[in-house]
């Protein structure tokens, strides 16, 4: 049975969002809309074992619909094994999982038209140009030829590619590598996109003009489902955080529930993980000592 989730500070459990806030309208919204929207995301009882090792232990999640949503964990927290198979990459052992109102496993064809994925360690085809790739990914979402060709020169645009467009993805650095990603997952315009450390590499510069893309997009009503390590970068962005660790869920909320108390959200993370007074190095007495 998962252990009782609690929020910073002792308050009581943030999981398992209150319905009131789990179907509330898109942030940005004005007029409300009169029936709920359904949750982007909803997992039920999500096991994954590898071997011995538990890396997700039975979680339930609910993500609402228009929503900036943060996953955050420390290192084998789980999270790249949920969003494996939240977005039905990794097959659970158990478990169920709904994505914009389809079943991941039951239903794969029409949750992949829906979803945006940019995975970790991503594999993309490295003979092709960024140009290329985004063409094939066009292609293979069904898009017209035309459209994908418009599509393609505005989101190389706006990430600042359009210089590199002809090079090859193999000689790309690893920023670029992620914003080609993000471009090939934004492409056919899907209503839940799913980011695992989207900003990883990325310079200051292109991280702004990223954000201001995503926030746009969920002004749409679509939703972001990102895996994050750094706070500030959730709490500046975010608006509905879940917090792992372990393989489950100890939170999951608006940023205000998940952050009850705590100055920050990374003092709420910390407590929550457990993690407060750890790491302070006094082992290490011998580093920085006499050589
Ligand atoms: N293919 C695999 N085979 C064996 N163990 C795995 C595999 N994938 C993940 N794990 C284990 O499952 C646990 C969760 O890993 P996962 O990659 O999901 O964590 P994470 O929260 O994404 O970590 P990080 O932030 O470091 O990327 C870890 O203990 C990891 O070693």
């Amino acid at each position: 049975m998962p252990e009782e989730q609690h929020g910073p500070g002792g308050t009581p459990a943030t999981a398992g969002p209150p319905t009131d806030i789990g179907t509330a309208p898109p942030a940005g919204g004005s007029a409300a809309p009169a029936a709920p929207a359904a949750p982007a995301v909803e997992v039920e009882g999500l096991w994954k074992r590898f071997g011995e090792q538990i890396a997700v232990a039975g979680i339930d999640l609910s993500l609402p619909a228009g929503r900036f949503v943060g996953l955050v964990g420390p290192n084998g927290a789980g999270k790249t094994t949920t969003l494996s198979m939240v977005t039905g990459l990794l097959r659970p052992d158990q478990g169920r999982v709904r994505v914009a109102g389809h079943d991941v496993w039951g239903d794969p064809v029409a949750v992949k038209a829906r979803i945006g994925v940019l995975p970790e360690g991503l594999r993309l085809f490295e003979r092709l140009s960024g140009r290329e790739l985004l063409s094939y990914t066009g292609r293979l979402r069904g898009l017209p030829g035309a459209e994908v060709d418009q599509r393609a020169t505005q989101l190389l645009d706006v990430l600042d590619l359009a210089g590199a467009q002809h090079k090859l993805v193999v000689d790309y650095s690893t920023g670029m590598r992620k914003k080609i990603g993000l471009a090939a997952a934004l492409l056919h315009n899907p209503e839940v996109l799913f980011l695992d450390e989207p900003f990883e590499g990325v310079d200051p510069v292109s991280a702004q003009t990223v954000r201001t893309v995503l926030e746009r997009y969920t002004e749409s009503g679509a939703t972001v489902v990102f895996s994050s390590h750094v706070m500030e970068l959730v709490e500046s962005l975010c608006d509905w955080v879940a917090v792992m660790a372990g393989g489950r869920i100890r939170a999951q909320g608006t940023l205000a529930e998940v952050r009850g108390d705590a100055p920050s959200l990374q003092s709420a993370f910390l407590e929550l993980v457990g993690a407060r007074g750890r790491g302070t190095g006094e082992t290490l007495d011998w580093l920085g000592g006499a050589r």
